[in-house]
């Protein structure tokens, strides 16, 4: 008989190899109430908790759990201290009698939001998004505003509708009004969109009165995860002049169920493209030590269709200045806060993170196989994946956000 391949002899290159080890919480089909913190590993979620439990570990009380929250607010020293201790539960030999009776197979769980979002900003940080919206809705004028390169821009989202991938996306209903109407009309929106970005979640708090700097993006942000920002953009046209966007943004934005630790993306991490405007002392990163970009690449599918290829790495602010800059007028972090790094779209056209852009707001058409479209129709499922290197010529695999559109009620 041949030996019984263990789950943990994982193929070359496996993106969710050891060097990854994402972190979720998930619950198994027979016990849906029991949700629990689990960690990738290749096609396989390690129950955590049960892990530490049967392996005496000091950790059992930050990972048996049903929520990542105790975690996140464990800080920097405990991120590494458990990271470590993983790594070694998945690959050390004399471990894996105990391992692998906690293996589940990642497409026989459910996989839940892993934390409570507390409070949700979005960003409008790449040049070439910002830059087409620009040219799309302000003709006549620069397409960035004179604030672009000096402060990142953001504004504060709803935390409430924060949802995990494979999470069904109701179409909203709203006012819309177009220049040419008389007046505004009620009904499901017809320019439903994507923005496929970056979510940056905060671990450690900080004190209210007192500002992070960038050198203390470590110390306060956990991990990431893919994020799918969806925008209804005749509701958002009418409304947000001049407060910013409300409704049209707030019914539903979609994470992967996966937070990748920062301490994973060390090999990804890259310098930001050159800044072209002086930067204030406290957005300015050309002294920092280390690369506040990163190099993620996305790929966005709609009904399995790749439709483009957002290059994250090419984003103008980074997730260090943003969380700088929401923190500069002594606003607090909570644990659980999450951020958005705004949609990523590359210089080419293939690489837009939007159908606004991607079809420029519907005068041309993408040809799907189902037919044209220009917004997102009824049963239209939208996919986002991502990978990062990792160590070695490694990928570091970031998972996928996943929603389908269904009908207004
Ligand atoms: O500039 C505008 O008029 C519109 C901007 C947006 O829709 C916000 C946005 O795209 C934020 C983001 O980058 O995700
Ligand atoms: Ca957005
Ligand atoms: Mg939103």
């Amino acid at each position: 008989m041949p030996e019984q391949s263990s789950p943990l002899d994982l193929p070359e290159g496996d993106p969710f190899g050891p060097h990854n080890l994402p972190y979720g919480v998930f619950s198994t089909p027979g016990h849906p109430e029991d949700r629990r913190v689990g960690v990738r590993i290749g096609n396989h979620v390690l129950d955590a908790g049960a892990a530490a439990h049967a392996l005496g570990s000091p950790y059992a009380g930050l990972l048996a759990q049903p929520t990542l929250r105790p975690l996140l607010a464990a800080g920097r020293t405990a991120w590494s201290d458990v990271r470590r201790a993983l790594t070694a539960w998945v690959t050390v030999p004399g471990h894996r009698a105990d391992i692998e009776p906690l293996l589940h197979p990642v497409d026989t769980v459910t996989l839940h939001l892993p934390y409570e979002v507390a409070d949700y900003v979005d960003f409008y940080a790449s040049e070439h998004h910002a830059t087409n919206v620009g040219q799309m809705f302000r003709p006549d004028g620069d397409a960035l505003t004179p604030n672009w390169k000096h402060l990142p821009i953001g504004y504060h989202g709803r935390s409430g509708t924060v949802v995990v991938s494979g999470t069904d996306v109701v179409r909203p209903s709203g006012q819309r009004k177009a220049p040419t109407d008389p007046a505004p009309v009620f009904g499901p929106s017809v320019k439903l969109d994507i923005e496929a970005e970056v979510g940056f979640v905060v671990g450690v708090p900080s004190a209210h009165g007192t500002p992070v700097p960038l050198a203390d993006f470590r110390e306060h942000v956990f991990g990431l995860s893919l994020l799918n920002d969806w925008s209804a953009r005749d509701l958002q046209a009418w409304e947000y002049v001049p407060l910013g966007p409300f409704l049209g943004k707030s019914f539903a934005t979609s994470v992967s169920a996966w937070v990748t630790p920062l301490e994973a993306l060390d090999a990804a991490r890259t310098a930001p493209p050159a800044r072209d405007v002086p930067l204030l002392p406290y957005l300015d990163d050309s002294g920092e030590e280390e690369h506040g970009g990163f190099d993620i690449r996305i790929t966005v599918e709609i009904n399995g269709q790749v439709v483009s290829e957002p290059p994250f790495a090419t984003m103008y602010w980074t997730a260090a200045q943003q969380l700088a800059h929401m923190t500069v007028n002594g606003a607090s972090l909570r644990t659980g806060d999450l951020y958005g790094s705004g949609t990523v779209s590359g210089p080419e056209t293939a690489q837009r993170g939007s159908l606004l852009e991607l079809t420029w707001n519907g005068r041309d058409p993408l040809e799907l196989p189902e037919g044209k479209r220009t917004f997102l129709e009824d049963g239209d499922t939208v996919t986002l994946t991502a990978w990062a290197p990792g160590p070695h010529g490694t990928r570091v695999g970031l998972g996928d956000v996943t929603g389908r559109i269904v009908t207004a009620p």
